[in-house]
């Protein structure tokens, strides 16, 4: 009897590895070279008679003015496109790359062509977003694979209910010499997610900062943006409010990886905003699984919680994984002309209540 095999959160660790070495992967029914680290001789033994179409995200296609095959609104769309002789596919990063597009500007004209197994599409361009890489694959039904794997893999590879609670310490840090570290151990590969417990339970909901990490603004002081300062200034509340949890989630850059999010900063520097950078990689706008975040509360046993946000994204996605916000608390900082565009783009674009 051929049952599907159990899903395998390995398999999706080991295609991770596979992409960022250039290697090529199957998911399912597609067999996909990553564009961003593929070189020119895993190309050629990949696509021999260079035929093999294009995988992208819509929100790259709609730049590309495949806007016509674009999905209305959904960025992280799969759109293949056709690869049609007159195009210089050359390594194809000129395709996937938005920030080559000023250096390159006229390419096309291109075509889109039916995708097929979706899902499957699907899964490799969300695969391509766990891997900090660009969404981006030259794919062939019939191609060389060192790894398959299932759609399926890749989603129990990003469950949040396989957190677990990996090791808890003291640690005395400047608001509160009195808080506790307790680490998680993620499946989505390197760097554990991590809470900060400052103060003692009183009966009443803790105060919340769910911090998604930004190595630019928490370690080197950006001015691009306000994390650095929400970071000190969500601490000193919870102390002063006696009672309180500092989540510190590994999902630098809004989920899409601290390279893919230096590629949104070189955009902005040509003038795009946040949201837009975003999008022209083929990323969602925010690619953050809330879930995570919820799974550590319930770990830790707070179901209620006041949350010091912004951001109500962030409320409804701890309440859609059954965390009850009993108060939004308003996180909000002093700007500076570096990120003023930045949360004015928040406030007038993402809904944030700045
Ligand atoms: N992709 C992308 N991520 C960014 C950019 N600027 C900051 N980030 C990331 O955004 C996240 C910061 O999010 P938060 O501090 O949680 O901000 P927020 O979700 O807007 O909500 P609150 O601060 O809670 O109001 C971090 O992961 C940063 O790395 C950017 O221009 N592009
Ligand atoms: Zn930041």
């Amino acid at each position: 009897m051929t049952g599907a095999r159990q899903p395998d959160p390995k398999a999706a660790a080991r295609a991770i590895d596979a992409l960022r070495r250039g290697w090529p992967i199957r998911i399912g029914a597609l067999a996909l070279l990553p564009i961003e680290t593929a070189d020119p001789l895993r190309l050629e033994a990949f696509d021999p008679t260079a035929e093999a179409p294009v995988l992208l995200s819509a929100g790259r296609a709609e730049t590309l003015k495949l806007a016509n095959q674009r999905e209305a609104a959904v960025p992280d769309a799969p759109v293949l496109v056709d690869r049609a002789p007159w195009i210089d596919f050359a390594g194809g990063t000129a395709l996937a790359d938005p920030q080559l597009d000023l250096a390159t500007p006229l390419k096309g004209p291109f075509r889109a062509i039916e995708v097929v197994s979706p899902d499957d599409a699907r899964a490799a361009l969300r695969l391509a977003r766990v891997a900090g890489m660009l969404p981006a694959f030259f794919v062939r039904p019939d191609g060389p694979a060192e790894v398959t794997l299932t759609a399926a893999d890749i989603d129990a590879h990003e469950d949040a209910i396989r957190l677990s609670i990996a090791a808890r310490a003291r640690l005395p840090v400047a608001h509160a010499e009195d808080a506790e570290i307790v680490a998680f151990r993620t499946p989505e590969g390197p760097g554990e997610h991590v809470a900060l417990l400052i103060g003692a339970p009183n009966g009443q909901p803790p105060l919340v900062r769910l911090h998604s990490e930004c190595l630019t603004g928490d370690a080197l002081g950006s001015l691009k943006c306000d994390c650095g300062p929400q970071l000190d200034a969500a601490l000193k509340a919870i102390a002063q409010a006696g009672w309180g949890i500092l989540l510190y989630l590994r999902q630098e850059g809004r989920g899409i990886g601290l390279v893919n999010k230096l590629r949104a900063y070189a955009l902005q520097d040509q003038g795009f905003d946040t949201v837009d950078a975003n999008t022209r990689l083929g990323f969602a706008i925010d690619a953050r699984d809330f879930g995570v975040a919820a799974r550590m509360l319930d770990l830790l046993g707070q179901r209620d919680i006041r949350l010091l946000t912004n951001n109500p994204g962030k409320v409804q996605g701890l309440e859609a994984h059954g965390i009850n916000v009993v108060e939004r608390v308003p996180h909000f900082l002093p700007t500076n002309p570096h990120n003023e565009h930045y949360l004015a783009t928040k406030r007038d674009r993402t809904g944030h209540q700045l």
